[in-house]
């Protein structure tokens, strides 16, 4: 089933294996010293009893010698010859024999087996007339061999008893360790997806079983991760799991499980919640815990996290898979809309999900298909009304959806990785089509994600040099959102963006929480005011007491200010009267393909010569 079920099954295996190879390795050791005393005292027996052969087959065979034909009839002197050599043993015989095979003479009783036996022959004038045998039993070395075994048998029991207990534990130590790298997220040091499969097999198991409460599953995972990680490198993206990962597990009881999925996602799984709102109050904690920020090193940096909850109730809930998933696609909808944010799963979050994975589909082939187009929209000088430049927007002209604004789609390219990709096409078409429109800036939009995507001003200066657009027509637009994080790195890359000659104008002024402190750090070329401003012009006092104190700003900094969103004779005119030098907006031109500038550049030159 899971990776802890293979570990038990080798862990039994192993253990089996250990104690089968102590015990014959005591066994064995049990039986060497038995087997060694008994093989050296026999081989010393033998060696005794064949000398003692020899000597008398020596002293016989002088006596054939003498007297060659009738030695046989020596009984007296054959039998002095036997008694001569040795002292009297009760567990030896030894006989003399003719050649023949009859006995001539004997000494001592046959002795009780087992008995090493060994022969010698007589020789008498280089004959062989006879042999002496002498048989001697062995029974008092082997019975000292079996006492010698039984104590070495006990000696090595004991030891066995007592040091048995060691390769076990070490075994356990090793194989604890296996467990743990088999179970556990090297990174985080929490349990991986095995555990928790297990564990939530197990939840669900428990609540089929009693029928009452509830198993709430989240799937959570952290918003702007992969700016991290891209920019300040993995190093400090490791860490920044590590702690995350701390946060999250302070917030949870001993009952919960968290584990890390993979990447920067993770999961819960809270068991026995006798109310759904439980599981609500524990995600608003897990998102409050991970908005502090996170100190990696000399980088303070803040992140989020997105929660998706799917909850089992009564008997009649999902299996784990299926549970998780409806977490996955609840975190979708959690990310989409607006991150930091927790969502419920609802069956409808199903159709919705299959409608953005084929938009994402679609997006991912947008490029190589050429369904890409940028428009563009007239920037006019708001007192002589010349038109000045042209803010270049992307649209996705898709094959069954039609025209796609970019709100609808760039921030899904965002998530999905594509914008740095995308955004180098708009960069090169928008230089390509603005440097046949002489004396007109080209401003182009910029998102976070390019920008700190690394290698940027390289992009920019590579779009120029292709085109042969002049530096000083080109205008970044970027929002105060790019300076949100990594800020100096970002206005290290601004400026040798400068340096090239290029302007940098802030979009969406007004609308963001700390303009004013960017401002003093980055000098912009341009401040462009927030249509929402614009449209509120002589209706809503406070948006034109606005208007007022930013054209207070770029007249106090010396920078230019553009008006967006200017639909009405009578916001221009405010505009006007304001000292506002630029503006764009429907009153002007909306935003049109490339083709329709360059008509309305030609009828402005024909009309000029007119
Ligand atoms: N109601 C009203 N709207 C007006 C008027 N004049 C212009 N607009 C719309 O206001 C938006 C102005 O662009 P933005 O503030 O830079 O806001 C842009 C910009 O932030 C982003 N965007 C567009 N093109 C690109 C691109 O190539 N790259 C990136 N990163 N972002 C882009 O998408 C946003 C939306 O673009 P669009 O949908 O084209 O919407 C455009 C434009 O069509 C007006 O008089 N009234």
């Amino acid at each position: 089933m899971s990776d802890r079920t293979d570990i038990a099954g080798i862990r039994t295996r192993l253990h089996g294996v250990l104690q089968h190879g102590s015990r014959i390795i005591a066994t064995l050791l049990a039986l060497m010293p038995p087997l060694l005393y008994f093989a050296t005292a026999r081989a010393t027996i033998e060696s005794e009893i064949d000398l003692e052969a020899r000597f008398i087959a020596g002293m016989v065979g002088e006596i054939a010698a003498s007297n060659p034909t009738h030695w046989t009839f020596e009984g007296v002197r054959i039998e002095q010859a036997l008694t001569r050599v040795v002292d009297e043993s009760d567990h030896e015989s030894r006989l003399v024999l003719a050649s023949d095979g009859e006995v001539l003479a004997t000494q001592g009783a046959r002795p009780p087996w087992p008995v090493l036996r060994v022969d010698h022959s007589i020789v008498a004038h280089g004959e062989r007339v006879g042999a002496v045998v002498i048989v001697k039993s062995i029974m008092d070395i082997l019975r000292e061999a079996v006492l010698i075994g039984v104590l070495s048998a006990f000696a090595m029991g004991l030891a066995y008893l007592l040091l048995g207990r060691v390769p076990q534990r070490l075994l356990d130590s090793a194989m604890r360790q296996v467990t743990h790298l088999a179970t556990h997220d090297v990174l985080t040091g929490l349990p991986n997806r095995g555990v928790f499969m297990d564990r939530l097999q197990l939840a669900l198991a428990t609540l089929r079983r009693d029928g009452g409460g509830a198993v709430a599953l989240f799937c959570l995972d952290l918003d702007r991760f992969k700016e991290v990680n891209d920019t300040l490198g993995h190093a400090m993206g490791d860490e920044l799991l590590r702690q995350a990962a701390d946060r999250l597990r302070r917030e949870l009881r001993d009952t919960d499980t968290l584990v890390r999925l993979g990447g920067d996602e993770f999961a819960i799984i809270q068991p026995r919640l006798n109310h759904p709102h439980s599981a609500e109050v524990l995600a608003q904690r897990l998102i409050d815990a991970v908005e502090e920020p996170f100190d990696l090193g000399r980088h303070q940096v803040r992140v989020g996290v997105s929660v998706g909850i799917a909850l089992a109730q009564g008997r009649g809930h999902p299996e784990a898979e299926v549970l998780l998933s409806d977490a996955d696609t609840a975190l979708y909808a959690a990310k989409r809309d607006g991150r930091g944010t927790f969502r419920f799963f609802a069956e409808d979050m199903n159709v919705a999900l299959r409608r953005r994975r084929a938009m994402e589909t679609d997006l991912r082939q947008a490029l190589a298909r050429g369904e890409f187009e940028l428009y563009y929209q007239p920037q006019v000088n708001l007192s002589t009304g010349a038109l000045t430049g042209v803010e270049a927007l992307l649209r996705w002209n898709h094959p069954e959806r039609g025209f796609v604004t970019p709100d609808n789609f760039i921030p899904l390219a965002e998530e999905i990785g594509l914008l740095p990709q995308i955004g180098a096409w708009v960069l090169r078409e928008a230089c390509a089509n603005a440097q046949r429109w002489k004396d007109m800036t080209i401003a182009v939009n910029v998102s976070a994600h390019q920008i700190h995507a690394g290698g940027f001003e390289t992009l920019v200066a590579r779009a120029l040099a292709e085109s042969g657009l002049p530096a000083s027509r080109l205008e970044i637009e970027i929002t105060e959102g790019v300076l949100l994080t990594q800020t100096e790195a970002t206005i290290g890359t601004l400026e040798q963006i400068r340096a090239l000659g290029v302007s940098i104008a802030m979009d969406d002024f007004g609308t963001g929480y700390s303009s004013l402190g960017y401002l003093q750090r980055f000098r912009f070329d341009k401040l462009k005011i927030d249509r929402s401003f614009i449209a509120s012009l002589g209706t809503d006092p406070s948006a034109s007491a606005i208007v007022d104190a930013v054209l207070g700003i770029t007249r106090a900094l010396g920078v230019r200010a553009n008006a967006e969103g200017v639909e009405t004779e009578e916001q221009a005119r405010m505009l006007c009267e304001r000292g506002c030098n630029e503006a764009q907006g429907w009153l002007f031109g909306r935003p049109v393909p490339a083709s329709q500038i360059d008509t309305l550049l030609a009828d402005r030159i024909t009309a000029a010569a007119e």
